[in-house]
């Protein structure tokens, strides 16, 4: 999987790929990224990506031309990638669509903007328009990161020996169970008796059970499509 990022702070991208689960990756060589800088990509002097919008309002707008010249550059070499541009207003991003993005895209451009936003005119070159939540970020950086770092997960080998548990539950439709480790004992703070009986069985209902009582707390609208054995637990709950 290849991520090729447009933007005018490559250094946001670049500094957090290099830790954790994504360095790893990069280092095994299951996902490459490439971060490109818009100021190479304007002609002229001062490096100028952005201007006063056209109709009057606050702030500036990023210009067409740089994001043009870099999503030229790029399919120059004709392979077939995804174009995303993130923002505000796009579709909602999912585990289900990291799912649908691993599967379906050997690469993928991430489009990021600053300012006030970019020309509207720039969709016309892109594939998705994606926002990763109802909440308004200073750039399109933080959701590239989001849609990388949560895709890679996906990749099979990614994750090394570590189970991808808490994506399968998302994908499951409910969210994680609580996570315990030691001591045992923390200023009277006691790991649940049932974590420490060796029962795998009676852990792995009461971890259902806990997740299932941890999405009808906070996240009752994931609670669709359940099998008749989680709507049966769930029942037990209410
Ligand atoms: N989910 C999500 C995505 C973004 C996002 C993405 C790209 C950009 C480019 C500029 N901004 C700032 C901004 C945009 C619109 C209006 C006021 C400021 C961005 C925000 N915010 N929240």
């Amino acid at each position: 999987m290849k991520f090729e990022v447009l933007t005018i702070f490559p250094e946001i991208i670049e500094c957090y790929i290099k830790h954790g689960v994504l360095g790893k990756a990069l280092n095994k060589g299951i996902v490459e990224v490439k971060v490109y800088n818009l100021r190479d990509f304007t002609s002229d002097k001062h490096k100028k990506v952005d201007d006063y919008p056209y109709g009057g309002g606050a702030g500036m707008v990023m210009q067409i031309e740089p994001f043009y010249n870099a999503i030229m550059h790029l399919k120059a070499d004709e392979k077939p990638r995804k174009l995303v541009l993130l923002s505000p207003q796009g579709r909602k991003f999912t585990q289900k669509l990291a799912q649908k993005f691993m599967e379906e895209s050997k690469a993928m451009v991430l489009i990021c903007g600053r300012y006030e936003g970019i020309d509207e005119r720039v969709k016309a070159f892109v594939d998705e328009e994606v926002s990763i939540g109802d909440y308004v970020l200073s750039g399109g950086e933080l959701a590239a990161l989001v849609i990388i770092d949560s895709v890679v997960r996906l990749i099979p080998g990614a994750l090394g020996d570590e189970l991808s548990a808490v994506e399968d539950s998302f994908m499951k439709g409910f969210l994680d169970y609580p996570h315990y480790t030691r001591p045992e004992d923390f200023k009277g703070m006691k790991v649940p008796e049932v974590l420490l009986s060796g029962d795998h069985k009676k852990i792995a209902l009461w971890r259902k059970r806990q997740a299932l009582k941890n999405t009808l707390k906070n996240r009752p609208d994931l609670l669709k499509n359940l099998s008749p054995e989680d709507m049966r637990i769930l029942k037990e709950l209410c």
